[in-house]
C-alpha cells in the first residue's frame, strides 16, 4: 500500500483536477511530490480531517492556525503555488468545497485517516469572532471588531511595524528602508494635502499617532487623530508628549461618526475606510464632507479590490474576516470614487501604489520572522501564525492584482468652482 503522504498528494490532485506543484510530507515520516519544492506538512490526520471534512477556507486556515497542517520551505513559494492554482482555475471556496464531497474523495479520505499516526495535541481554541448575519457597522460592533486587531498589543506591532508604526502601505523609493518609505508616504499625504502652518487636520483611523505628529511636526498644523483603540490611543498620547506636540495634537478614543467639531482645513483617512463597510460608506463620505471647510481636501488611502463580479458589492475574504479583520470590506476603486462623488466631493487625483503595499507587506514578514519568539510569547501562537500567512497572502495577492490600494484625493469644492488645487497638482512628486 502508499504511504500516507502519496495518497495525500493523489488526493489534492483529484481534488485540484491537476498536479500539485509541491512536496507532501505526512504524518508517517513519509514525503511525495517535486524534492526541490517546498513541502506540505501534515502534522497529523486532523489536519487532512479539517481540510476535507470542513472544506472552504477555514477548514484550512483552522489546520493552519492550531499548527496541524505546516509549510516547510519558502512561504511565498508555497503560497504562490497552492493560491496561484487555484486562482489561475477561477475556482473559489465553493467549487472546492463541491470537489471535496465527492463520494469517491470521500472514500480515500476515509482510508488514509485510518493509517496510524502520532498522537493527536490538543487542539487550540478557536479564535475567530461571531457576528450578526449582516454587516451593520454600528458603533458598538466596530469598535469590538477594531479591538479585536488592534488590542493584540502594541509591542506585537512594534515588531511587525518597527518604530515607525505606521500600519499602511509605505512609499518606496529603491535602497530605501521601511521607516524612510513611511516617512515618505507621511510625506506625500501631506504635501497632496496642500497643509499649511495653523490649519487644522483631521486624521481618521490615526493608529498609533504617526500622521498626527508627522503633519504637526513637518507643517505646523495642528491635528485631531481618532482610533477606535485604546491601546492605539494610549501609545500615540505617548509620542505626542515625547515629541513636545501636546499643544498641537490631540488623539481620541473615538468614532469617526461622532467628531462634532468641525470644520477642518483638511482631512486624512489612512488605511482606515476597509472598516467602513458598503452599508455605511456614504455616510462616512458624508460626514467627512460635512466636516471639511469649502475647497477643504480629503485624502483617502484605501484598500480595493478588482471589480471583476459585483461591482457594487463590498467583498469578505472568510479566513480575514474571521481571524484577522472583522468585519472589513474591500471595494472596488470605482466604488469608492463614485460614492465620494455622492457625498459632493471632487475628486482630483487618483494614484495606484498597489507594488508599494506588496513591498511593504513582504518587509513586515521579514520583521515578523526575525523576532518569532517574542512575537508568540506576546500575541499567542495561533494569532502569530495567522498574521504570518495574512501578511504573506496580501503581498502575494498585490503583487498578482487581485488587490490593489490607492490614494484618492478629494475636494469640497465650493460653488465658485475654485478647487484651491494648482494647475499642475502633481508637483509632490518633485
Ligand atoms: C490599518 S489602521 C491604520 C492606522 C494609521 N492610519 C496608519 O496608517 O498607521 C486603521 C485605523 O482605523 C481605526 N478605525 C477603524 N474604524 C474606525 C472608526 N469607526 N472610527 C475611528 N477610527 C476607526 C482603527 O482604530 C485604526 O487606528
Amino acid at each position: 500500500m502508499a504511504d500516507a503522504a502519496s495518497r495525500l498528494r493523489s488526493l489534492a490532485e483529484q481534488v485540484l483536477g491537476t498536479p500539485l506543484p509541491v512536496r507532501v510530507r505526512a504524518w508517517d515520516g513519509s514525503e511525495a511530490g517535486p524534492p526541490d519544492a517546498p513541502a506540505l506538512v501534515f502534522h497529523n490526520r486532523r489536519a487532512l480531517r479539517r481540510l476535507l471534512f470542513k472544506p472552504g477556507e477555514l477548514g484550512l486556515a483552522r489546520a493552519w492556525v492550531s499548527g496541524d497542517l505546516d509549510i516547510d520551505g519558502d512561504l511565498y513559494t508555497a503560497l504562490e503555488a497552492v493560491a496561484g492554482l487555484v486562482w489561475e482555475r477561477g475556482d473559489d471556496a465553493r467549487t472546492l468545497a463541491q470537489a471535496v464531497r465527492d463520494p469517491a474523495v470521500r472514500a480515500a479520505a476515509r482510508d488514509l485517516l485510518k493509517l496510524a499516526g502520532p498522537p493527536l495535541p490538543p487542539a487550540p481554541p478557536r479564535e475567530e469572532i461571531r457576528r450578526p448575519r449582516r454587516r451593520l457597522h454600528t458603533r458598538r460592533t466596530d469598535r469590538r471588531a477594531v479591538s479585536h486587531h488592534y488590542d493584540v498589543g502594541n509591542d506585537f506591532y512594534e515588531i511587525v511595524l518597527g518604530p515607525s508604526m505606521v500600519y499602511s502601505c509605505a512609499y518606496w523609493e529603491d535602497g530605501g528602508t521601511l521607516e524612510s518609505a513611511q516617512r515618505d508616504k507621511l510625506g506625500l499625504v501631506c504635501a497632496k494635502l496642500g497643509l499649511k502652518e495653523g490649519q487644522r487636520l483631521l486624521d481618521v483611523g490615526c493608529g498609533w499617532g504617526s500622521m498626527a505628529i508627522h503633519a504637526a511636526r513637518e507643517h505646523g498644523v495642528r491635528v485631531v487623530g481618532v482610533t477606535l483603540s485604546q491601546e492605539q490611543a494610549a501609545h500615540a498620547r505617548k509620542r505626542v508628549a515625547d515629541e513636545g506636540l501636546t499643544d498641537r495634537v490631540e488623539i481620541r478614543v473615538q468614532d469617526y461618526r461622532d467628531v462634532v467639531d468641525g470644520p477642518f482645513d483638511a482631512v486624512s483617512s489612512i488605511g482606515m475606510a476597509e472598516h467602513v463597510g458598503a452599508a455605511r460608506y456614504l455616510e462616512y463620505a458624508s460626514r467627512l464632507y460635512a466636516l471639511l471647510k469649502p475647497g477643504g481636501r480629503l485624502l483617502n488611502h484605501q484598500i480595493a479590490r478588482r471589480p471583476e463580479r459585483d461591482e457594487t458589492a463590498y467583498e469578505v475574504d472568510r479566513f480575514i474576516d474571521s481571524y484577522v479583520f472583522p468585519d472589513g470590506e474591500l471595494a472596488p476603486l470605482g466604488t469608492t470614487v463614485t460614492q465620494l462623488e455622492r457625498a459632493g466631493f471632487e475628486v482630483r487625483d487618483v494614484e495606484a501604489l498597489r507594488e508599494h503595499y506588496a513591498r511593504t507587506l513582504r518587509r513586515w514578514v521579514v520583521n515578523l520572522e526575525a523576532d518569532w519568539d517574542r512575537a508568540v510569547r506576546l500575541a499567542g501562537f495561533g494569532r502569530a501564525r495567522v498574521w504570518r500567512l495574512y501578511m504573506a497572502a496580501s503581498a502575494l495577492a498585490f503583487e498578482r492584482n487581485r488587490i490593489g490600494v490607492n490614494q484618492v484625493l478629494a475636494v469640497r469644492t465650493p460653488e465658485s468652482g475654485a478647487s484651491g488645487l494648482p494647475p499642475r497638482p502633481r508637483t509632490w512628486h518633485g
